[in-house]
């Protein structure tokens, strides 16, 4: 079993707004494997960082990854960091994936200052450049496709999404 497609990309490009609407669209299943790490552990993201480190956070997702990667046939939304894994990457050589892009002001619109998201809680608009600098190669490396979403409704990225992997709606 594998997804029809998995998105990636930084926090907040819209990942898990985008990808209810696919799986509507599409008419199939969709999972997020923060909600699945959220509903295994029965804590909050922040509250497991704040726990026992983003180290011990990363374990667990690489493991909630491997699974829904292998056991959903869905539409799949990963978290922003989970391409940090090269096993992980490995895994998505196969898939269809799509990566969600944006610009850093728009990032900082997007996911404010709020305390859900722990990397980006002291210092925003810097902290999210220097993810991007680590990480925007690997976005590129595992992406099938590439959807920028500025100034994009989450429809209009949904449907840009489904045009570049010619992809047809249910
Ligand atoms: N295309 C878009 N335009 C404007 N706001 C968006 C768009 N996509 C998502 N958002 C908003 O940005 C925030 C982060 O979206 P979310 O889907 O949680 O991102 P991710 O799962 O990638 O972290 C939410 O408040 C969401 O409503
Ligand atoms: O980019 C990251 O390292 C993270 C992204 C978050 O998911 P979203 O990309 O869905 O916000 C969440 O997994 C955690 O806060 C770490
Ligand atoms: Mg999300």
């Amino acid at each position: 079993m594998s997804p029809v497609l998995v998105l990636v990309g930084p926090m907040g490009v819209g990942k898990s707004t985008v990808g209810h609407l696919l799986a509507e669209r599409l008419g199939v299943g969709y999972r997020d494997t923060d909600d699945d790490i959220v509903a295994a552990e029965g804590r909050t993201i922040a509250d497991i960082f704040v726990d026992e480190g983003e180290p011990a956070f990363r374990a667990i997702e690489k493991r909630a990854v491997h699974s829904a990667v292998t056991g959903h046939d869905g539409v799949l939304a990963l978290g922003g960091g989970a391409v940090l894994d090269a096993d992980t990457r490995a895994l998505l050589a196969g898939q269809r994936v799509v990566y969600l892009s944006m610009d850093v002001e728009e990032a900082v619109r997007r996911t404010g200052l709020g305390v859900a998201r722990p990397l980006l809680a002291v210092n925003p608009r810097k902290q999210w450049r220097e993810l991007m600098e680590a990480r925007r190669h690997l976005y590129e490396e595992v992406a099938t496709a590439v959807v920028p979403t500025d100034g994009r409704t989450p429809e209009e990225v949904a449907e840009a999404a489904l045009d570049a992997l010619e992809l047809k709606e249910a």
